[in-house]
């Protein structure tokens, strides 16, 4: 049995010794290493905090100090410390999430995966402690990136203005968001890592000195005056020490013996402490460590020796479809410029930014400053185009209505992962876009069915100088072409049939599922008309009076029902007095339990075969709510 097998929970790591806790380590990078390759999942992050997560439970006593991590991605060796050791099924169906869960475990707070919100979390325990009189400890793990969120600074703004409520900071800080974390902070973090000698030092003289009898001890405490002395008269007062936080560090985020040692300290702090620990992105994995994009931030399943993908890659990705259409967008517009939410490659700006690399910015974990810089760009003169993925755009809703569409700003927003993603659990999920902006006066909506729809819709939003204009789709390999037969108003046309009974809504993505759902209600003669809306906000003029042509009208969409695109079609159809039975299928209001996109698209019902046998079952109790009706008269 290995250390790391032996391990049941935190209380096991207090008994070993510093040769077993370097043991342990090493257990747990080998376990990294080959589950995280079988499975997929967030290698990087993870590699790099083995030894602060050892140190954390080791010095705090989780459950009941709250130990919460920022964004939950670099969880997996919590999760290895507090009982959980099968990754098997990490991040699928009836598996491990790939994020902290509180259904798995008592020791697991924040299950959102949107960053920047661990010291806000923090700062409300750390308040409910203190009026109920608790002295458990509140811990937060945020990385360098997360800290490049404004919500982070909202939370410090308030934490360090408490100068008597206990609050403990750890920053992980990893110098990387996928890529090298940008900005003032980043630089300043840099600053402070220079002063590194001091804790080395300190850290060295602490331990021989202490153990020194009789002088050991007054001559640590006026080296450590020295050193106070010295940093203070050399090093830049930090901006945590400015604005009131107690900072300790930088310590070697690799050297348990010595974040335990910090972290002691804080847990004797009556206040709010910062405990900068430097860590490394991928450590103990040459390939992770030699990739320079985002150090195996996110792999998929691969065979850990060669890094190759162990699933054949399926066919190019929406990605690398706006990824190249962007690309030559930009030669032919030197207007049109783009933004990253420090997700560049992620979103497929690469090709964008080594063409143009002074009309692409980093705005780091920042999406509200993204559409608000992009209001400012709009305003300047020039059109910004926006990629963040679609679940992100959700914290910058009212940058996106009050300085984007209010000011009626030309900003396109090219939103990847839209719909379900699937692995990455409920807060991942691509599902509330569509919902949210309809609400958005003048925005408008695509979501292209294909690659060249893709393309085009593109190219039809940057011409938009406006309003702000939204382009979404899902994270998967773009399907076949899906070929129109005709067009009616801006609408094309899929499927035609004479005298048909359905008119069916194919909003995007889910195209090819509703031409298949029309072939199953052909099989029982059921005729349908299959249109793909194109823009589906606003609804299209044509969409009311072709529906009356219609005995029932299906929406169809990768989104969430309420408030979706089939919520719009029925407000047009109502607006327009026409009276025609309306079914919507598309995400039920829930949060998604992580899964693969084709088994939580089955569980919620969006596949051929279910959405055929519903239309069918509105359709015959049309027919017989129309029979009794007539019985009856
Ligand atoms: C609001 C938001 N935007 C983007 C992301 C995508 N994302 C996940 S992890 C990550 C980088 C995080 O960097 P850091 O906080 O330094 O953690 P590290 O991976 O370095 O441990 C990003 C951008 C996210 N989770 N949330
Ligand atoms: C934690 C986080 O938000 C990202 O790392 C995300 O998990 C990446 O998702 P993709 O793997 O779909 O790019
Ligand atoms: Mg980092």
């Amino acid at each position: 049995m290995t250390i790391l097998e032996s391990i049941r929970g935190p209380h096991d790591l207090k008994a070993l010794n510093e040769a077993q806790l370097d043991e342990l380590a090493r257990d747990i990078r080998q376990f990294l290493i080959q589950a995280v390759a079988r499975t997929g999942g967030h290698l990087g992050p993870n590699l790099g905090v083995v030894e602060l997560s050892i140190a954390l439970h080791r010095a705090f006593d989780s459950p009941v100090d709250r130990i919460l991590w920022d964004t939950g991605h670099q969880s997996y060796v919590h999760k290895l410390l507090t009982g959980r050791q099968d990754f098997s099924k990490l991040r699928g169906k009836g598996g491990l999430s790939g994020y902290p869960s509180r259904e798995e475990s008592a020791h697991d707070v924040i299950e959102n995966s949107h960053a920047s919100t661990v010291l806000g979390w923090a700062d409300g325990l750390a308040k409910a402690h203190q009026v109920l009189e608790r002295s458990d400890h509140v811990v937060a793990v945020i990385g360098d990136g997360a800290l490049t969120g404004g919500m982070a600074w909202e939370a410090l703004n308030n934490i360090a203005a408490a100068k008597d409520r206990p609050l403990i900071i750890v920053v992980n800080d990893n110098e990387r968001s996928y890529g090298p974390t940008i900005g003032g902070l980043a630089d300043h973090l840099a600053t402070l890592r220079t002063t590194d000698g001091y804790e080395r030092f300190l850290s060295w003289g602490k331990d021989v000195l202490q153990q020194t009898p009789v002088i050991g001890q007054p001559l640590y405490e006026s080296l450590h005056g020295a050193k106070k002395g010295f940093k203070d008269a050399f090093a830049p007062q930090g901006m945590f020490e400015d604005l009131g936080l107690k900072y300790l560090g930088p310590i070697d985020g690799h050297d348990i013996a010595a974040v335990e040692s910090a972290l002691r300290r804080a847990k004797r702090f009556h206040g709010p402490v910062l405990v900068h620990c430097l860590t490394e992105k991928g450590r103990g994995y040459p390939p992770a460590l030699r990739d320079e994009a985002d150090r195996f931030h996110t792999v998929g399943a691969m065979d850990p020796l060669t890094c190759a993908p162990l699933a054949p890659a399926g066919g190019p990705s929406w990605t690398s479809v706006f990824g190249d259409e962007i690309a030559r967008i930009g030669a032919e517009r030197p207007d049109v410029v783009a933004i990253t939410a420090a997700m560049l490659h992620p979103v497929g700006l690469t090709k964008f930014a080594e063409a143009f690399p002074d009309r692409v910015w980093d705005v780091g974990i920042a999406e509200q400053h993204a559409a608000v810089s992009a209001a400012g760009l709009a305003t300047g003169g020039l059109h910004p185009v926006v990629a963040v993925y679609a679940t992100f755009l959700n914290r910058a809703f009212d940058q996106l209505l009050m300085d984007v569409a209010l000011h009626r700003c030309g900003v396109t927003f090219v939103l990847d992962r839209a719909g379900v993603t699937g692995p990455d659990g409920p807060s991942h999920n691509g599902m509330w876009d569509m919902s949210l902006l309809q609400v958005v006066p003048g925005l408008r909506i695509a979501a292209p069915r294909d690659a060249d729809q893709l393309r085009a819709q593109l190219r039809e939003a940057v011409d938009i100088d406006d309003a702000p204009t939204v382009i979404r789709f899902p994270k998967e390999s773009v399907g076949e072409p899906v070929p129109a037969v005709g067009r009616i108003g801006s609408m094309d046309v899929l499927h035609r049939a004479e005298d048909a009974d359905v008119l069916l809504v194919a909003v995007g993505v889910l195209a090819p599922l509703c031409m298949k759902a029309a072939d199953l209600l052909a099989g029982a003669r059921i005729r349908c008309t299959v249109v793909d809306p194109r823009w589906v906000k606003p609804v299209d003029e044509a969409l009311p009076p072709l529906a009356g042509r219609h005995r029932l009208v299906a929406v169809v969409e990768d989104n969430s029902r309420a408030g979706g695109v089939g919520s719009a079609v029925g407000q047009a159809l109502r607006d327009a007095g026409v009276d025609v039975p309306l079914r919507t299928f598309g995400i039920p209001e829930q949060f998604l339990e992580h899964g693969k996109r084709a088994e939580v698209l089955a569980d919620i019902g969006l596949t051929p075969v279910e959405i055929a046998g519903r239309i069918r079952a509105a359709l015959a109790a049309k027919e017989a709510a129309t029979r009794t009706e007539e019985s009856g008269a």
